[in-house]
């Protein structure tokens, strides 16, 4: 009988290699033909103009969520849906990589959530502006386009909502990024630094540590947080917030992180594209409803969600250029707009409201 706390026997290292190389040569192979039947795939879907018209985020989304589903550890599912992700991406990469537009500079949190979503086999194009990310996927010149929306300690970032008041882009799709901040500098003490460069965002959400920690120091707003990393480059008392992905493209260290007020910082990115997608069994819709200046307006645009059993996530008013004092409210509901029961909830809607715009149906983020 095996006493109760008697030490594991230590596996033989060399045996335990030889499983792990045997496996190895098993997973390569059936990566082998997972590749070969994408590519077949490919070729169902028939001759098709571009990499954009085989990417197909709904069946995406399905198969992650299998993979979830299956997982009964030791892995995470936030590594595992990582590595699937990985695997489709350079399947689909066959064909084309996609083109994706997104706030830069090169190692902001846009792009790490461009990577989350799409994988590494895409081709990146940092852009200056949320404006700009709009406008290239607008003309083309990127297939889809990936930007912040919300942030859970900072709330709205408006100037997203305000593009697409006018803009004919879709979304298909959503990221949520867990942020983690870092204090970087090109020399190793935080008792030299005397200014911190950071995106006025940054500065919100490490408020408390700040103020504990470098009380006294000049902190400086900056257009992104890779810009301040840039900055703080070229001197020793300089130091800027940003993720750790920034310390590497920069050349910096970390003198402390994570640095974030609250653990669970989770900013949600939309990605942006020309069409919409068809249902993938769990997804948001984002609306975007201009309403009648006349009394219960509000309310009757929303009652009948609850009457058809769909549920509100989230309501944003924002001014809605169209006259003075006129609202447009920004509705995420859960469902999407080709299901019945969102179908009937949008036409009831359409009777109250000035003018209601999908502005995308799309898979709810996965891990
Ligand atoms: O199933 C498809 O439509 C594919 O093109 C294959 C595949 C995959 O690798 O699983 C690749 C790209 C698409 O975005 C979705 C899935």
């Amino acid at each position: 009988m095996p006493q109760a706390n008697a030490p594991e026997a230590r596996p033989d290292l060399a045996q335990v290699r030889v499983q792990i190389d045997g496996i190895d040569q098993q997973i390569q192979d059936l990566i082998r033909q997972r590749a070969h039947w994408a590519q077949q795939v490919g070729k169902a879907k028939g001759k098709l103009a571009a990499a954009v018209d085989y990417y197909r985020p709904e069946r995406e989304a399905q198969v992650l969520r299998r993979v979830v589903d299956r997982n009964d550890g030791p892995l995470n599912d936030e590594v595992l849906v990582r590595l699937f992700r990985e695997i489709m991406s350079a399947c689909l990469a066959q064909q084309e990589p996609l083109k994706i537009g997104f706030l830069g500079p090169e190692g902001t949190h846009s792009q790490q959530a461009v990577y989350k979503h799409f994988g590494h086999s895409i081709h990146g194009l940092p852009l200056a502006s949320i404006e700009e990310v709009f406008q290239e996927v607008e003309a083309g010149h990127a297939d889809f386009g990936v930007v912040p929306v919300e942030n859970s300690t900072q709330g709205t970032i408006q100037s997203t909502l305000d593009m697409f008041l006018t803009s004919k882009l879709k979304i298909c799709g959503e990221v949520e990024l867990r942020v983690h901040q870092h204090l970087l500098s090109r020399a190793g003490r935080l008792e030299d630094i005397e200014r911190v460069y950071a995106h006025p965002q940054s500065f919100a959400q490490c408020k408390a540590w700040l103020r504990q920690y470098l009380p006294k120091a000049e902190k400086i707003p900056v257009s992104s947080n890779a810009d301040g990393a840039k900055r703080a480059r070229n001197a020793d008392d300089a130091a800027a917030i940003a993720g750790i992905s920034a310390a590497t493209v920069y050349g910096l260290k970390s003198l402390a992180g994570p640095i974030e007020d609250r653990p669970d910082n989770t900013t949600r990115f939309l990605v942006l594209g020309r069409e919409l997608f068809p249902p993938s069994g769990n997804d948001r819709t984002s609306l975007l409803v201009f309403i009648k200046d006349q009394p219960g307006a509000l309310y009757h645009v929303l009652a009948p969600f609850a009457k058809h059993g769909l549920s509100m996530n989230r309501i944003e008013s924002r001014p809605g250029h169209t006259g003075l004092w006129q609202y447009a409210f920004f509705i995420d509901i859960t469902g999407h707009a080709q299901e019945d029961a969102m179908r009937r909830a949008l036409d009831e809607v359409d009777e109250f409201a000035q003018e209601v715009k999908v502005l995308g149906s799309y898979p709810v983020a996965i891990a």
